[in-house]
Parts: structure tokens; sequence; C-alpha cells
């Protein structure tokens, strides 16, 4: 497309039948194209000739000059409109300029938290993203279809998914003898809370494709750490290789539809066989995300019944006969693979047992605190992003003769979003920060109680940004395509982070609590 054109002479091509238009700096021939034009072709036919960039920018977002648009483009415009800043085209691993629309570190604001490795990742994995996931991921989160087998194989090898589970010896392991490369070319050694944090926001807010990118590695992140931590050894060696190449997939299995967050209440049961080999495991789990295709279901099951406090344990079970998922319909994609799982006198052999029998709940609470971080970490970066289409669509959307921007009380909601997401991203960095330099136990006893009311501020943040999105996006946030879908997806999911690992009520009342086991005998 080397040809170049004056607006002079596209202004000849001004009929029905003869129709070129100017979207930026490119000319398209929308002759044929009018007739099948979604919008109707009275819209195409009022701008023959013209420049109709404007008017392009009020009704589409710019995908569809990246997809649908390209075919007809002849060629560009010798003599670009002058004084006017032309239409930000971000190329593959390229960082946002609205203010914002990045943590701050990553818009050039000084910070003590990360480094030039922190940035290379970041923009390595952006780049990965925009050229392997995002061509596919709205279509298929729209028709409900999981990341691709190959996807899974390049996420692992291009070091996305070991960056995703807390730093251990599992990542050298993979990089060392798995041929697993790490984004930005940093070293096992180099790797470190930030990172993770970067990996997280990546892969999963920032998409603006909830179902699909949970698709991508939700069960990964929660469901690998305890095979890796309290596995035998060569069990953890062979699953962790397994699953952070790509090659299988693993999901943690705890809620059941007796017990939601209530893990005493689980009712799945796992009985020893006569020859002492083997479990026998018999029950149902519920909200499994990833569960519909994994390989691995990292279970929660009562080994010893006994009213309020039954004896639990933690098993690996492998995909095989006895176990069968079932897609649940979610209010977001069923790219998420959440699913309804059945074990009926599934056979487990006694060498998958995650620690001790009658250590489950410990384990489980173990990786408690990790699993709320990253879901902060993932739903902070989608607020985030949903700020950045209210930044923009109030900068293009022109109402009653002005922009939105224009008008004082679309300004006061976009301060306080603003804010909000700010002020979660800096607590979530000053946590991250504690968390490099504690160990697990440290952790524990210091941070619990933090991320907990952390996880509750950024979830009532979370639906105050859903909330005035729509206000913001009016009808196009109720609408699946076009303009408004990622606030569409959004405030069709940003409910999710406030329910699952600990409600926020329970994150509040948690939180509140841990304050009071420090507090001093303090009098005003
Ligand atoms: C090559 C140029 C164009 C292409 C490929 C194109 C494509 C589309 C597509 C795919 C939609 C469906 C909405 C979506 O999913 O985003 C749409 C809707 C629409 N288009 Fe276009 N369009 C073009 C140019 C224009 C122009 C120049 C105008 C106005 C002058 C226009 C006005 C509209 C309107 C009013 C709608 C309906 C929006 C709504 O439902 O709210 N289009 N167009």
């Amino acid at each position: 497309m080397t040809t170049t054109y004056t607006r002079a002479e596209v202004a000849k091509h001004a009929s029905a039948d003869d129709n070129w238009i100017i979207i930026d700096d490119t000319v398209y021939d929308v002759s044929k194209f009018a007739r099948f034009h979604p919008g109707g072709r009275a819209f195409i036919d009022g701008v023959a000739g013209q420049d109709a960039t404007k008017q392009f920018y009020s009704f589409h977002r710019q995908d569809v000059l990246r997809s649908m648009a390209a075919k007809y483009a002849i060629g560009t415009i010798a003599d670009p409109p002058t004084g006017k800043k032309a239409v930000v085209k971000l190329a593959p691993g390229e960082l946002s300029t609205v203010p914002y629309a990045e943590p701050s570190a990553f818009q050039g604001v000084p910070s003590p938290y990360y480094d030039d490795s922190h940035r290379r990742f970041r923009r390595d994995l952006r780049a990965f993203f925009d050229t392997e996931v995002m061509p596919d991921a709205v279509a298929n989160d729209a028709r409900g279809v999981h990341p691709s087998k190959e996807l899974w194989r390049k996420l692992g090898m291009r070091g996305v998914l070991a960056c995703r589970v807390q730093s251990g010896p599992w990542l050298k392991d993979v990089v060392e003898n798995c041929g697993v490369q790490l984004p930005g070319g940093i070293t096992p050694e180099q790797f470190d809370p930030f990172h993770e944090l970067i990996a997280h926001e990546e892969s999963s807010g920032r998409l603006g494709v909830p179902g699909y990118a949970d698709g991508m590695g939700a069960g990964l992140v929660i469901g690998l750490p305890p095979v890796l931590q309290f596995g035998e050894p060569a069990l953890a060696r062979r699953v962790g290789r397994e699953v952070l190449t790509g090659e299988k997939q693993i999901c943690l299995a705890i809620s059941g539809p007796e017990a939601g967050s209530d893990v005493a209440a689980v009712a799945c049961v796992a009985k020893l066989s006569d020859c002492r080999t083997h479990y026998l495991v018999s029950g149902v789990k519920k909200w499994i995300t990833n569960g519909v295709f994994s390989d691995y279901f990292v279970t929660a099951v009562v080994t010893k019944p006994g009213g309020r406090k039954p004896e639990l344990s933690l098993m690996l079970i492998e995909r095989g006969e006895g176990v069968d998922t079932k897609p649940i319909k979610t209010s977001y994609s069923p790219a998420a693979g959440t699913a309804y799982v059945t074990f009926e006198n599934a056979k487990v052999p006694t060498g998958n047992v995650l620690g001790k029998i009658g250590e489950g709940f410990k384990l489980i609470m173990h990786n408690f605190n990790h699993e709320r971080w990253y879901i902060v970490a993932g739903a902070n970066r989608a607020s985030r992003l949903v700020v950045e289409e209210c930044l923009k669509w109030s900068v293009q959307r022109e109402v009653f003769g002005a922009r939105l921007i224009d008008q004082p009380v679309i300004r006061a909601k976009l301060a306080r979003l603003a804010s909000q997401v700010e002020g979660v991203q800096a607590w979530l960095e000053s946590v991250t920060f504690a968390m490099k330099h504690t160990t697990h136990e440290e952790q524990a006893a210091m941070l619990a109680g933090p991320i907990a009311l952390l996880k509750h501020f950024c979830t009532r943040v979370a639906n105050d940004v859903s909330d005035e999105a729509c206000q913001i996006f009016g009808g196009r946030a109720i609408t699946r395509t076009g303009m408004g879908q990622v606030v569409e997806r959004f405030q069709r999911s940003a409910k999710f982070a406030a329910i699952l690992g600990g409600s926020e009520e329970v994150m509040a009342d948690l939180g509140v609590r841990q304050a009071m086991r420090a507090m001093p005998n303090a009098k005003l």
C-alpha cells in the first residue's frame, strides 16, 4: 500500500458508487463495503470523499481498522492535517501513554521498586500478549473457546506460566532442564515478587477479556504451588515440569456445592483401600476454574469424618476413570473452563497425598495470602484498564455539543476512579516489597491482615469502577460488541474477585481481627 493521494484526489470519489474516505492517514475505498456496513450504508455515503476520522472514532474501536477495514485500504494520505495530534497506534509491546493507564513507575515516575529488568520483563510480556493472544482473545472469549493447546505450550516455553507461581527451585529447574526462557531475558536468580506481580497484571486484568484470561492459568496460579511445595519430590518435579512447560493443566478443587468458602464443610470423601496403596475419592466440587480442561485436580478431601471438624487432606487427583467434569455457566465466558467436578471412586495413589494426611486445612491456608495478593494484582489491573477506557471515551465522545470530558460531573467521576486505582496500586506495591523481604512465616504474621484488607479495598474499588464506567459509557456499557465492550465484560465479572479467595465480608473481618490481635491496651 505505497500509493499516496492528496485530499483533493480523494474528494473526487464522493458518490455512493465511487466512495473513498480518509481515516487517520489512510485512504479507504468503501464503495463495495457500504452496503455491508453493520451500521448501515447511510453513514458511509454521508462521508463520501471526506476525512471521516472523527465520525469513525465516534462509533468504532481502533481494532475495527486492523481487522475489517484493512482490506479496503488503498493508500495513504499525502497531506495530513496540520495542527492535529495523530491518533496514537501502539505497536506490540508498547505501553500506553494515557495518564493512569499504566502503573506510574511505567510512565516515567521514579519508583524504588522496579529496575530495568522489570521494565524489559513487562515490555516483553506485553509484546507476547499483543501478538500471540489478543488477535483471537476477544472472539474466543465471546465464543467461549478456551486457550488452545498450542497457546499453552507457548505460554509455557516463553516462561509466562513459570513466572506466575511463587519463586522457588522449580523456576531454575524448568529453565535449565526444559528449555523454558523467562520474559525479558531475566534469570531465575533475578526473578522477584515484582516480576511475578507484573506477570499477573499482564496475563489477566490488562487483557480486558476476564473469562478467557482466567482460562489462561488461574487454576495453575493457585493449584500448582501445593504440589511444588508439599508433593513428594519426584511427583513435584514431574508435575511441575509438565504444567510449567504448558504440556498439562492443573486446577485447585476446594469448594463444593455444600461448602462455598466454608472449607471445613467439604463433603468429598477419600477412603484408604484395603491394600493401603491408594485412596478412593467420591464427592463433588463446584466453581472449579479451569476444571473443564485440567489434567490435574489438587483436591481437598475428608479423610476422617467428624462433625464440624473433619480431618481434611489435600491430594493430587489425575483425570481418568471416576473423574468427570462439566461446564458451569457463569456470568463470564465459558473460556475460563469453570467446572462442576464429580469424583466417583476415583483411584488416587497414596504417593499423591500432598503433605501429610490430616494437614489439608493447614496446606490450604498456607497459600491463601499469596492467592489474595494475586487476585488483587489482576483485579486492580482490570480496573485500571477500565479507567483508561473511560478517559479515552470521555475525550472522544461528543454529546450536547461538547466532549464528555468538558462536563465537570464526568471529571469528578474520573478523579475518584483514578485515585482509587492508584491507592490500591500503592498499597499493593508496598505489600509486594514486604513480601520480597520477609519469610513465609513473617508474611503470615505480618501481612495476612493487610492483604485481606487490601483485597477488600480492591474489590470495593472495582465495584465503583464498574458502576461509574457504566454511567460514563451509557448504553454502550451493556452492549457486548463495539465501543463499550471492555466495560461490559468488566461489569459482568468484577464481582468474581469479591467472592473467590475469601469474600469481601470475610476479608474485612479478618483484617480487623488480625489488627485486634496486635492491639495494645491503648486508651484515648
Ligand atoms: C472502513 C470503514 C468502516 C468500517 C470497516 C466499519 C465497520 C463497522 C462495524 C464492524 C460496526 C459494528 C460495530 C462494532 O462492532 O464495532 C460498525 C458500526 C457502525 N458504524 Fe461503521 N465502519 C466504517 C466506517 C464508518 C463511518 C465512516 C461511519 C460514520 C460516518 C460509521 C458509522 C457506524 C455506526 C453509526 C455504527 C453503529 C454503531 C452503534 O451500534 O452504536 N462507520 N461499523
